[in-house]
Order: C-alpha cells, then structure tokens, then sequence
C-alpha cells in the first residue's frame, strides 16, 4: 500500500494573544474564518490523503461544521491545554497508522500557507525524516539571559521557523514518546521535540514564505486582510 500523507490542523488554541473574544482560527478574514482556510490548504493538495483537526473542547461543534465540506477531513478531534498537548491528541487519534506514514503538523493560525511550501516540505521527507520550513530574518536574533545578551548567532545562520513541520509518523511517535517521560518538558513545536529527544535525527529546513504568517496579535488580523484581498506584502 502506498505511504499516506495525513496533515493535522492544529486549532485547540484559545488566542489569547489576539483577544478576539473567541479562538482566532474562528474569526473571518476576508469573508472565510482562518481555520477553514487552512483546512482547505491541505485539502486541495494533492500530495495529502487525510486531514485531522485539533479543536478546542468547548469549540469542537463549529470546527465540525466549518470542516464538514471538505472531503480530506476525517476527524475533528478534542486537543489539550498546550499546543505539544494537542500534538500528542493528534498522535493518538493515528495510532493504527504505519510508521512510515507522513504526517504535516500546521498551525490552524497561518491560514496563507500555500501549494510551494507543503510541496517542499513533503519532497524533502523523501530524504528526511523531519522537516521544519523557515524564513530568513530582517532582525538580529539574539540569546538574553538575566536581561543580558548571552550570545549573537550570526544573522545568516538564523531562520524564523513557520509551519507545516513534517515528520515520519515513527519518527515524532519515538520523540513523543521521549518527551512525555520528561517531567520538564516544554517545546513551542514538533521539531523542538525532535531536536531535544532525538539529536540524531537531523531536521532539514526548507523555505517558507512570509505570507505564510501566524496571525498572533490585532496587527496580524490587518495583514491578514490584506493578503485575503489578493494583495502583495
Ligand atoms: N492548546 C493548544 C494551543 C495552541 N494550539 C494551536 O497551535 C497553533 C499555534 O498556537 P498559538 O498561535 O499560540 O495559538 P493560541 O494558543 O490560540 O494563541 P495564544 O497563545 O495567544 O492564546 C494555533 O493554531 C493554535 O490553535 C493548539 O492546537 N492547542
Ligand atoms: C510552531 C510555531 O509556529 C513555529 O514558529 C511557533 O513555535 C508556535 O508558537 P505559539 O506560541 O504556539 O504561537
């Protein structure tokens, strides 16, 4: 049987950050709510047989019926308190799947992903068994400690990392496995479990694309609308 593509749809966050009075992934830019346009990201690609929503418990009706009319989706499932929480709910719900299985974990929150950058992520899972996607940074990027700066990566050495992150199914089941044994865990992303719990694994980094932004806070709700009008940044 052929090796399937599952993309999960990360959307148990509450945005905070935004302040919407609602979860972000439900508020409409241009006339289409954030989720259902990264929903339909993953389901119009080609290389993508199955897609999984993550959803907030007290969300999960709408996201059902937001996800209803896409073909592709074959759950909407209950996520957990913290973004690696709802990771790990994904992860259970593909228990029967193979371990060779490709699997995509975006953020529900970057509706303008497009076909360029999932197509890099999974021609580079042919090769790799993780895969992050990144953008350069128009910003020094430094590590403060104690309010000091602790040290300066050269700039050209530094990417912002985005979603999708990629991964063989065994690959970030292992790096799960790891991490949930760790009394101090703590990861902004999947590939921050790969690079902690599994070292040896090297994780290659693909380009993304700044339209692909996480919309976080009310500025990004006006680029947002922005791009959802067809244009440029
Ligand atoms: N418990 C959580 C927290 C976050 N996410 C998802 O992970 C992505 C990135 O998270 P973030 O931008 O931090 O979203 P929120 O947690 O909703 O935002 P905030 O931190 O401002 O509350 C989002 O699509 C969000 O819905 C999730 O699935 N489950
Ligand atoms: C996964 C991510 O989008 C990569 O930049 C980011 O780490 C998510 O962080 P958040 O605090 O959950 O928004």
């Amino acid at each position: 049987m052929a090796t399937r593509t599952v993309a999960v749809v990360l959307a148990g966050g509450i945005g905070a950050r935004l302040g919407a009075g609602r979860p972000k992934q439900l508020v409409e830019v241009g006339g289409r709510t954030i989720l259902a346009r990264s929903i339909a990201a993953f389901d119009a690609h080609p290389g993508v047989d199955e897609v999984l929503v993550v959803m907030a418990a007290a969300h999960l009706r709408e996201a059902a019926a937001i996800a209803a009319p896409f073909r592709r989706v074959s759950a909407v499932v209950e996520g957990g308190e913290t973004r690696t929480a709802s990771s790990v709910a994904a992860l259970r719900r593909l228990e029967g799947h193979a371990d060779e299985t490709r699997v995509l974990f975006h953020d529900a929150a970057r509706p303008f992903v497009d076909a360029e950058v999932i197509g890099r992520v999974l021609d580079a899972l042919e090769t790799h068994e993780a895969v992050a996607v990144g953008v350069p940074s128009s910003d020094t990027i430094v590590v403060v400690e104690d309010g000091l700066v602790a040290s300066m990566p050269p700039r050209d050495t530094t990417v912002r990392f985005q979603t999708p992150q990629g991964f063989r199914l065994g690959t970030i089941r292992k790096g799960y496995e790891l991490a949930l044994a760790d009394p101090g865990l703590r990861a902004t992303d999947d590939c921050g479990i790969v690079h902690r719990y599994l070292p040896d694994v090297p994780i290659r980094v693909v380009a993304g694309d700044e339209r692909n932004l996480k919309v976080t806070r009310p500025l990004d709700v006006v680029i947002a609308e922005h791009l959802a009008d067809g244009k440029s940044l």
